[in-house]
């Protein structure tokens, strides 16, 4: 069989957008309409005939909706091979005819988790009847044409157009392997919502239920946003996905102003400085420059102009090529400063006209606009691929503010001290492991990142000052009087060194070796002061 005629249709859709256009060109193909109640509502609003659901099986809908196309009629009009005669037989004698087009849309289930309804609502809102009646009419493709997304209704039409009324074997395949990816995905946000919201905030609490945040079979529901050129080298291929969830922020829901399409690696990277500069949301003017997934300068200062100078000054060789992401939107000033050097990619919550046309005579430039910077201390789950498995586990939303710092050196940190050391470890937290960063004034002065000892980091970043200094043309490297943050602690007195060497004055980190007290008694010898923070940043 490959193509079917459509004679008779039920419609029954939550999302309505659409359907009395889609009914009147139905009815105007002479094919006959059953819907449920609200649905056929709007059509007969519209003048159109149509038959209810419930004439059809002989039972109101009931129990607040719960059960409406739950029933024989339905799903043997559904599911019956038609050319079986016992189905043939069985469809005679209980009086079932035969449907030979579902358009169905389900229940609002993730807007309704979104807008924060009362979880009787939400479960009010997972629909039963309508993915059903989707799996039926997929399962019989052979015979049956399932409709489940708005946007198809055009693509239906222009199809039964071409088919004179029928549609094709290939048409019917395709829109039921999307039918189940659709109720496979609306599954996987329900049984999601009870595994990792509802576990933990229902009636009985997650003791009672023995809640863990790793479920047993973890469900993934993305949608495609787009296939991207290649991945992160041109012979691999790649593509971006969208969450399931309602009101997800980041760069996949960012507006694309200007320039090329996004790359993998310019997805990577705009992710890596968007998370970054998410840390300094509502503060002062922020600049993260970010190569590689690492930032390479970053500043907070009174104006936009000057963070952005002051995390340029940080290694203005590396950044070249670079991702800029800031937390305040652009201004004019600023983007042309951008503009002096090559620059890949820029994020910002915003631009005024004169940023946007200092970057227009940049074509190449992708100028990125979010609504809203993430929240950075929103729970959530971070997965990674490995051979065999995949590893999940929370995203690192650790904070740290002044009264979680512990003083550990006898020379207590003066208030300058410590905001450096604050700022400082915002940023190592954002650095791949291992991670040194020293900062002073409110600018990244050296960042070393990625290597396999602490040390080296150090020294990198030291040398990176230096650098620095040298192409600014300042006499002394920033380094000198700043904190150095590490990301895990300092296993030996050798991590002091490294401090002095730069000519730190204070150093944050977590603490927790087994040598503490010899890399506090060399801090202590050579006149730092050392906070601890208790708490550890890896990022590989
Ligand atoms: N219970 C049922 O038998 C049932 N049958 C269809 N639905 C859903 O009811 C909605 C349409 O309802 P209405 O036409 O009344 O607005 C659709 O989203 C459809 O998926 C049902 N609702 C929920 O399960």
């Amino acid at each position: 069989m490959t193509q079917v005629t459509i004679k008779r249709a039920l419609l029954s859709v939550s999302d309505k957008d659409g359907i009395v256009e889609l009914a009147r060109a139905l009815a105007a193909n002479g094919v006959e309409l059953v819907s449920t109640g609200g649905t056929a509502k709007a059509i007969r609003d519209a003048g159109l005939e149509v038959k209810d659901v419930s004439d059809l099986t002989g039972f109101p809908e009931m129990m607040d909706g719960r059960v409406k196309t739950l029933h024989p009629v339905v799903h043997g009009g559904l599911l019956a091979v038609r050319d079986n005669a016992e189905h043939k037989a069985a469809m005679d004698s209980h009086g079932i005819g035969a449907i030979d087009l579902l358009v169905v849309n389900l229940y609002p289930f993730e807007q309704t988790v979104a807008r924060g309804a009362s979880r009787d609502e939400i479960i009010e809102n997972i629909d039963i009847g309508g993915p059903a009646m989707v799996r039926s009419a997929s399962k019989n493709h052979g015979f049956v044409t399932i409709v489940t997304d708005p946007s198809d209704y055009a693509e239906l039409l222009a199809e039964l157009d071409a088919q004179d009324g029928a549609t094709s074997l290939a048409f019917r395949i395709r829109m039921a392997g999307k039918a189940f990816a659709k109720t496979a995905s609306y599954d996987a946000a329900i049984a999601n919502w009870f595994a990792f919201a509802d576990a933990f905030s229902n009636p009985l609490g997650p003791d009672a239920l023995k809640a863990t945040p790793f479920v047993d079979k973890l469900p993934l529901a993305f949608t495609l946003k787009d296939t991207l050129r290649y991945g992160e080298n041109p012979h691999q291929t790649a593509a971006v996905y969208l969450p399931q969830s309602v009101g997800a922020r980041g760069i996949p829901q960012a507006q694309q102003v200007q320039g090329k399409e996004l790359s993998y690696n310019n997805y990577n990277d705009a992710d890596a400085a968007l998370e970054l500069v998410a840390e300094f949301a509502g503060g002062d003017p922020a600049v993260v420059i970010v190569k590689h997934a690492n930032p390479c300068g970053v500043a907070q200062a009174p104006s936009l102009l000057q963070a952005w100078r002051e995390a340029l000054a940080c290694d203005s060789v590396s950044a070249f090529g670079g991702i800029v992401a800031t937390n305040v939107p652009l201004d004019g000033e600023t983007a042309r400063a951008i503009c002096e050097i090559f620059t890949e990619v820029v994020i910002a919550p915003g631009a005024d006209d004169a940023a946007r046309a200092a970057f227009a005579a940049k074509k190449n430039l992708r100028l990125l606009l979010v609504e809203d910077l993430p929240d950075a201390a929103r729970p959530g789950l971070q997965m990674k691929s490995i051979a065999g498995g995949m590893l999940l586990q929370s995203r690192d939303a650790g904070d740290i503010g002044p009264g979680d710092l512990k003083v550990v050196s006898k020379r207590a940190p003066s208030a300058q001290e410590l905001a450096d050391c604050l700022f400082a470890w915002k940023v190592a937290k954002h650095v791949k492991s291992n991670a040194i960063v020293f900062a002073r004034d409110g600018a990244t002065a050296g960042i070393g990142a990625g290597q396999m000892n602490r040390r080296d980091s150090g020294r990198i970043a030291a040398a990176r000052a230096r650098e620095a200094a040298q192409t600014a043309g300042w006499d002394n490297p920033r380094t000198i009087g700043s904190a150095m943050a590490s990301d895990a602690f300092l296993p030996f007195a050798d991590g002091i060194e490294v401090a002095l060497e730069a000519g730190a004055s204070v150093v944050i980190q977590p603490g927790g070796a087994m040598r503490d007290d010899e890399v506090i008694k060399a801090a202590d010898d050579a006149g730092l002061a050392m906070v601890f923070t208790g708490m550890r940043h890896f990022r590989h």
